[in-house]
């Protein structure tokens, strides 16, 4: 079995019990009764690359990789150097997130939150946006077609914005045929967990010019960020070399100021 079929039967089993706990209905009156959800897409669209910054503590490649007792105060340092999106895992077995953390992340910060976790089913978008949350990950990876459809109308139907994950060509076709407006490039392949920066390049090109492009994993510096650019990346999603960074507010400021140097390549668009 793959990381990643071993990482979605602990996301089902997880989801089965949170179902018994907390209805359908409840979860989805809950979201109903949310502040309406920011414009991610608007946040994307100002000047310079984009930095999405993720509270994150680990990886199935990484392992434990940095203790986070207080999200909020991360998420702060985040906002505060420029992150124009915070994304917060909230798979617990192999990444230690939680659904906790997105509710103290959405009570600290004002920036779109990004509930970042392997969606398969409806019950997830509805309780995402119950904590707060204003876009949703959806993966290709783990979804067909028809879901991936469904899923992309659910999350764009509560006023969210649905970020479509993709890392090979038939991945791309999913994510277009599903009318994502926002498309994360995955560097890493969940399945071997290698990362490979070339898949950015083969893939972005391919994407029409409406389609806002997140580069995804691995982005170690601002050097990462402009390669990137240069690529036609509107911003870069970045998590363990903020997570770690002894300064996290300073690190992201870095890449922010990197991504709106006058030097830095701007997405044709
Ligand atoms: O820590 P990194 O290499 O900067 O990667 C961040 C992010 O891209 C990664 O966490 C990620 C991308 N897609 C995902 C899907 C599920 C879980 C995690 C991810």
């Amino acid at each position: 079995m793959s990381v990643l079929e071993q990482i979605l039967e602990g996301v089902r089993a997880d989801l089965a019990a949170r179902e018994a706990a907390v209805g359908f209905d409840e979860v989805k009156a809950a979201a109903a009764a949310a502040p309406p959800a920011k414009d991610a897409l608007a946040a994307l669209q100002g000047q310079g690359i984009g930095v999405i910054a993720e509270v994150k503590r680990a990886s199935p490649s990484r392992g434990h990789m940095v203790d986070i007792p207080d999200p909020a105060k991360l998420a702060r340092q985040y906002a505060e150097g420029g992150a124009r999106i915070i994304s917060v895992l909230t798979e617990q077995h192999y990444f230690e997130g939680s659904l906790a953390d997105l509710d103290e992340v959405r009570a600290a910060v004002d920036v779109p939150i990004l509930r970042k976790d392997f969606v398969v089913g409806t019950y997830q978008v509805h309780e995402a946006r119950a904590h707060g949350a204003d876009l949703v990950l959806l993966m290709c990876s783990v979804l067909e077609q028809n879901a991936l459809d469904a899923l992309v109308d659910r999350v764009h139907s509560l006023g969210m914005t649905a970020l479509v994950e993709i890392h090979d060509e038939i991945e791309a076709d999913m994510a277009l045929q599903a009318g994502a407006k926002l498309v994360g490039i995955n560097a890493r392949n969940l399945r071997t967990l290698d990362v490979d920066r070339e898949v950015f390049s083969r893939l972005a090109p391919g994407l029409p010019g409406e389609v806002l492009r997140v580069a995804e994993s691995g982005v170690r510096g601002p050097g990462d960020l402009m390669t990137y650019a240069g690529l036609g990346a509107d911003a870069v999603l970045v998590g363990e070399s903020m997570a770690t960074a002894e300064d996290p507010r300073a690190a992201v400021r870095q890449l922010v100021t990197a991504g709106s140097h006058p030097a830095c390549p701007k997405p044709a668009r």
